[in-house]
């Protein structure tokens, strides 16, 4: 399988010290990852050198079948090129419909020209009500963002960056503050998302983890400390250690 993301020998340190230490991984095309490890791991600042956010002191960052350097690109190119970012705290507008929210997602994706003369027509209608349909939301079109659940504020801001077909999406701690029946809805929901498109989790809960069922990437300061199924990483003495057996 080729990569679709490949990260290798990436180093950036802050006032000295190595937050990422000589990082080497791949992402492939359709392909779910957990990405776990203890406070301070490097997991966000992972997510930041791949979005533009951070640049590294050293190593290559490469994406998709030409091997385009993410480097050499800033935020906005990365996020045009297919890459997109779930923080953890939802950021939609709450005093907005869903319908008008994922509106608002698929105007921004039209080129600055075409955003000028745009207007909602009968195509983006119907692409706002698959969007809602692929992210549970179809019964929810009208109410204001404001009045969903947490869970279902998440999703809708999973629903916003789909708007952008993005070809791998970063999520940070999806399952924070959702109810078990919101977790189970967002496994179903990563899963399905990830059979046409790369999906990156960064979760601490690993009973969610383990419900996705994916290959595991485990960081520590910085570098790869094991990978694998979640069985075989928390196997590892090494993980056991710095991160199952605090
Ligand atoms: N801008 C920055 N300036 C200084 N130090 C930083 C900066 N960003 C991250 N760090 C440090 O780099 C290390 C890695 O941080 P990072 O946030 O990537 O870890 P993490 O795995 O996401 O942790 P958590 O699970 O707590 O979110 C930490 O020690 C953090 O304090």
């Amino acid at each position: 399988m080729s990569a679709l993301l490949e990260v290798s020998g990436v180093s950036v340190s802050f006032d000295g010290f190595r937050a990422i230490n000589n990082l080497s991984f791949n992402i492939g095309a359709a392909e779910l990852r957990a990405v776990i490890g203890p406070n301070g791991a490097g997991k966000t600042t992972f997510m930041d050198i791949v979005t533009g956010k951070t640049r590294p002191d050293e190593g290559q960052v490469l994406w998709g079948a030409e091997s385009r350097s993410l480097l050499k690109m800033n935020e906005a190119q990365i996020a045009r090129a297919g890459i997109g970012r779930k923080f953890q705290r939802p950021t939609v507008f709450e005093d907005q419909s869903v319908t008008e929210n994922l509106t608002m997602a698929l105007k921004a994706n039209r080129n600055p020209f075409a955003v000028l003369g745009w207007k909602p027509s009968a195509a983006s209608g119907g692409r706002v009500a698959d969007l809602a349909a692929e992210v549970g939301l179809a019964d929810h079109l009208a109410r204001k963002a404001g009045e969903l659940s947490h869970g279902q504020k998440q999703w809708l801001e999973i629903g916003m960056l789909l708007a952008q077909e993005p070809r791998l999406l970063l999520v940070d701690e999806p399952a924070a503050g959702m109810t078990l029946a919101e977790r189970e809805q967002t496994t179903a929901l990563l899963v399905r998302l990830a059979q046409t498109r790369a999906v990156v989790v960064v979760e601490h809960d690993m009973d969610f983890v383990r419900r996705l069922n994916c290959k595991v990437t485990v960081l520590h300061q910085g570098s790869v400390l094991a990978e694998g199924s979640l069985d075989h990483v928390t196997r590892n003495p090494d993980v056991i250690e710095v991160y199952l057996g605090r």
